[in-house]
């Protein structure tokens, strides 16, 4: 009989999560995805409307043949939620490839949102090398959290700005990060000669307009994961070299690309890869959603870092 599978929760999580070590893992998940060469196994997210209460049920299932990883996440994402109650919540199951049975629950909050930033970070360093002076978060969540912590640790922004709708959240914002950040009253105040800015928000209509932005900037357009909904103006999406974590999934869950009609130019997997340019000079923008395959890979991650804490020390 198979072993009973271990469970670990999110502080765990985050104790065994260093970015040092997830970057190459997700670098490699993505370029490995992006092959297309039927190794990688990962079906456009099920996605459950629960109309009644204003959310969604996401199901994100993947198979890794090169490193053997099979896992699913479960997430769920609610528009209104109970006070203190984050909107986005998560479990990831990681199971043994060779018999399907389950080897592991963990917290997929955690992995969510360090995943999610430290793949913006990885399309920032192939999209945007260089002159990097002022970073402006549009949002001010868990994933503004997770972007600020990494953004931060990994690129030497001068300077921070948050615009968020209430200026009161963007001012919890900026008390609950290390360091400086500036608290901006309009959201073109905080974007106008940025060098790169992220869209985390909620939003169902644009918050982000291309005449704002300057161009040869970058963007990580990481929220409006649903068909009908968008972060992003016409103007910003036809105008910018569009980047996209999966082809398949775009065109199927963007409303920022399928409504636009704006062209893919690429995956981020493929410019890791080395096999479609990164113009960084132009304007670039990541529209990313969230692949199953970061999940696995950051699971597996996780597993394995429990397994070796584990290990009796000899
Ligand atoms: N691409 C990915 O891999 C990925 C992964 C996780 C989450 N997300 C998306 O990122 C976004 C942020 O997630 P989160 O976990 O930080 O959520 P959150 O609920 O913690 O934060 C949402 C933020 O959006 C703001 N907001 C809500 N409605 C808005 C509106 N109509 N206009 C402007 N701002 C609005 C809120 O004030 C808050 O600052 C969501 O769209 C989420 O679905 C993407
Ligand atoms: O990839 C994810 O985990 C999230 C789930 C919620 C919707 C956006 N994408």
């Amino acid at each position: 009989m198979a072993d009973a599978p271990i469970f670990i929760g999110a502080a765990e999580v985050a104790d065994l999560l260093q970015y040092g070590a997830l970057l190459p893992v997700l670098e490699r998940a993505l370029v490995d995805f992006s092959k297309h060469d039927g190794m990688v196994v990962q079906p456009v997210r099920s996605t459950v409307p629960v109309d009644k209460h204003n959310g969604f049920l996401g199901v994100m299932p993947a198979y890794m043949t090169e490193s053997d990883t099979l896992a699913t996440k479960i997430v769920r994402f609610y528009h209104q939620t109970a006070f203190g109650t984050s909107s986005h919540q998560a479990t990831v199951l990681l199971f043994n490839p060779s018999d399907g049975s389950l080897r592991a629950i963990m917290d997929g909050t955690v992995i969510t949102e360090m995943r999610t930033a430290a793949v913006s970070a990885i399309a920032t360093k192939y999209l945007k090398p260089d002159r990097l002076e002022t970073l402006c978060i549009l949002g001010s969540g868990a994933q503004a959290i997770s972007h600020y912590n990494t953004f931060t640790q990994m690129f030497p922004f001068k300077q921070v700005r948050v615009w968020s709708r209430s200026r009161e959240s963007a001012e919890r914002f900026a008390g609950q990060v290390q360091g400086q950040v500036q608290v901006c009253t309009s959201a073109r105040e905080a974007v106008l000669g940025a060098d790169v800015v992220i869209t985390v928000t909620m939003a169902s209509e644009p918050v982000l307009f291309g005449e704002w932005v300057k161009p040869g900037a970058h963007v990580n357009a990481v929220g409006a994961c649903r068909p009908e909904w968008r972060e992003v103006d016409d103007a910003l999406m036809k105008n910018a070299v569009l980047y996209v974590d999966s082809k398949e999934a775009a065109l199927m869950e963007s409303g920022d690309v399928i409504l636009s009609g704006a062209d893919i130019f690429a995956e981020l997997g493929e410019v890791v890869k080395g096999t479609r340019p990164a113009l960084y000079e132009k304007t670039t923008l990541f529209k990313s959603l969230g692949m199953a395959v970061e999940d696995a890979a950051t699971a597996k991650l996780v597993f394995d870092c429990w397994l070796a804490k584990k290990k009796p020390k000899l």
